[in-house]
């Protein structure tokens, strides 16, 4: 089901806004994820969506029909929590066929529909069993399971996996793709994890301040961040950041002397620091002194003293320690400069430059 929102203001107190203006359009069939820090409004975003909050001003669509006044029941939306919430002295054919008791269907096409889910979500050997027999990867499965019962319009999850360990968060979210394809069931997910979100969606909202920062593909938010929030929330090492004008005269040549004088911030992801110009994809030459190396594990990081800023590379492996000055390279993948309200004024689209 498409979710469209028009113009959504949303405000706990009746004074201030908690969501300013929301305006989006989540496609039918797609896993997006609401991405965002503490307090960003990935949850308020969310019980607008099921209908569990009233939005204080604006529309909300699912598909062509306005939903805005209607409730989470007659919204039909499938919820999943991060503390699965399971009837415990339930078995779990039972929990998972509940909502289809509640709508009084009969017991043995419920039981048919649960176990039909159990097979989806893996868990059909485990249907006599109760919630605390069961492992918290598995009891999340029979919460989704059970959410999609009653064919609902759209599936939502709020932090689903916060309560698993590191391995089992890889392995459930991977599973999450999964059913979510098998069932082609619009689902949206908050986090605040963006590797989780990161490898799972179709598309990702980041929520900051009550605003949408970028809605887009993962990729595009890391390849083109469209302002400074994104481009330093997105990514891990984090983006270098730099007055712009510490490069001017390295950029003079190189990018419009229009958007030099805008610039106020650039910022240069760690793996757009090379080593060699080996002539595809080179921006410009930078002089700096290459003062640390470090390697954890896999990764190798060095970091460099270019005008007084620590610029830290993921390239440059290798290079001989405390070399003390030499020529470095920033690529034009990776390079980006942003005006002084953080907006994205350059880098990210080959196309435009
Ligand atoms: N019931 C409420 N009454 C008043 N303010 C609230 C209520 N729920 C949330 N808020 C406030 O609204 C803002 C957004 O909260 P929300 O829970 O949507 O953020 P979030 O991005 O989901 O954060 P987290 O990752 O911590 O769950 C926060 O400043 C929060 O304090």
């Amino acid at each position: 089901m498409k979710v469209t929102f028009k113009d959504v203001r949303l405000s706990y107190d009746g004074k201030t806004d908690t969501l300013k203006q929301l305006n989006f359009t989540i496609p039918d069939g797609a896993l997006v994820s609401l991405l965002g820090p503490s307090g960003g409004g990935k949850t308020t975003t969310l019980n607008l969506i099921s209908g569990l909050l009233p939005a204080t001003s604006g529309q909300i669509f699912f598909g062509d029909t306005d939903v805005t006044k209607q409730d989470a029941l007659q919204r039909k939306v499938g919820m999943v929590f991060q503390n699965y919430a399971l009837y415990p002295h339930l078995s779990v054919r039972d929990n998972i066929a509940f909502p289809l008791k509640m709508q009084h269907v009969a017991k043995a096409e419920r039981y048919q529909k649960a176990e039909e889910l159990a097979k989806l979500v893996h868990v059909d050997d485990q249907l006599n069993k109760k919630p605390g027999e069961l492992s918290g990867g598995q009891q999340q499965r029979v919460a989704i399971a059970r959410a999609l019962a009653k064919s609902p319009s759209l599936l939502l999850l709020d932090e689903p996996l916060s309560n698993l360990d590191a391995r089992l968060r890889i392995e459930m979210r991977e599973e999450i793709r999964r059913i979510q394809r098998e069932t082609g069931v619009t689902t949206i997910f908050v986090t605040h994890d963006q590797d989780e979100a990161l490898h799972i969606s179709d598309a990702i909202m980041v929520l900051n301040d009550g605003r949408i920062q970028q809605f887009s593909t993962p990729t595009q938010l890391y390849d083109r961040p469209e302002n400074l929030f994104v481009a330093k929330f997105i990514g891990e090492p984090v983006i270098n950041t730099l007055p712009a004008e510490k490069l001017a005269a390295d950029l003079t040549n190189h990018i419009d002397g229009d958007i030099l004088v805008r610039a106020e911030t650039a910022g240069i992801r760690s793996e757009a620091i090379v080593p060699n110009d080996y002539g595809q994809g080179v921006l410009t030459q930078i002089h700096a002194s290459l003062h640390q190396a470090q390697k954890y594990g896999r990764e190798a990081t060095a970091t460099l003293d270019y005008q007084g800023e620590t610029l830290l590379s993921t390239e440059l492996a290798g290079l001989p320690r405390d070399q003390s000055e030499g020529d470095f390279f920033l690529t034009r993948a990776g390079f980006f400069l942003f005006d002084n309200r953080g907006e994205l004024i350059y880098g990210g689209d080959a196309d435009d430059q």
